[in-house]
């Protein structure tokens, strides 16, 4: 696929002897610029190790993952952030000394400045810009009236949405969320769903693993599935709801995605 913003090139992840992504052959797929990509796959499929591997924390034991046609087998985590690429964990950190608002301003001056320098309060306070793309960014989430609040008041659900809101803030071009309505109430789930709608529209590509298949095969206009860290179906979403080996290995013959 020549518009292919991310590719995934025939990567494998062994720890130690156990291969935990690419199967027999290495993991391959695309992600066409715009895309919005749902990944998905049982439990220890790989789908957060592929995030890993994406991001940078990881590195591939094999094959290689290519951004915008530059090759990131050399790149640090921090250097493919620098190049657009965000993304949130299944377990949600946040600085605990630092309020609602502040951990979000982080995410963007942290590239700068460092987040301990932050921490002390040297940013510059006078950045109205920052604060104020920091609280849009609260607000699409559902955060707005937090913006003051202790991180330790949030709920399990709110810290979800605020590292949503802290890598949003940084306007990613490509943006990978990991397991993102986990523990959200519903009324926060669908604020999440309007804004990957809305961040979809406007071309920012997505790439989003989730075991609540309702809302993700929804919004996904492409799926990928794994098994046993390889690829055992790829498709629209359609496709994939009646692919009979995704329903027998994960949807299940009684599935209402
Ligand atoms: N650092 C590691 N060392 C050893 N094994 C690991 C490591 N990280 C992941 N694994 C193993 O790799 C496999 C894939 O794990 P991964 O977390 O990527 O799966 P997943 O599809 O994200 O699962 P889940 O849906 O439960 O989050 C699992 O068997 C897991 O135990």
């Amino acid at each position: 696929m020549s518009d292919a913003i991310l590719k995934v090139e025939g990567v494998i992840k062994n720890f130690g002897g156990f291969r935990a992504v690419g199967g027999p052959d290495g993991l391959t797929f695309n992600v066409p610029r715009g895309g919005f990509l749902g990944l998905i796959g049982p439990n220890g499929a790989g789908k957060s190790t592929t995030f890993n591997l994406v991001s940078g924390v990881l590195k591939p034991s094999e094959g290689r993952v290519v951004l915008e046609d530059k090759d990131l087998s050399d790149c640090k985590a921090s250097d493919i952030a620098g190049l657009g690429l965000a993304r949130t964990f299944q377990t949600p950190r946040a600085f605990p000394s630092l309020t609602v608002l502040e951990n979000v301003m982080v995410g963007v001056s942290h590239t700068n400045e460092g987040p301990f320098s932050a921490m002390l309060g040297n940013w510059r306070q006078s950045d109205g810009e920052l604060r104020e793309k920091a609280q849009a960014a609260l607000a699409k989430v559902g955060l707005h009236g937090h913006e003051d609040d202790e991180v330790g008041n949030l709920s399990g659900g709110e810290l979800r949405m605020l590292e949503v809101a802290r890598q949003l803030v940084r306007e990613p071009k490509v943006f990978l969320l990991d397991e993102p309505t986990a523990g959200v109430d519903p009324t926060l789930q669908q604020k999440l769903a309007s804004l990957l709608a809305d961040l979809h529209a406007a071309g920012t590509t997505l790439i989003v693993v989730e075991h609540n298949l309702a809302f993700l095969l929804n919004l996904a206009d492409r799926v990928v599935v794994l098994q046993n860290g390889a690829l055992l179906a790829e498709g629209a979403p359609d496709e994939i709801r009646r692919n009979p080996d995704v329903v027998a290995a994960y949807l299940g013959a009684d599935h209402e995605a």
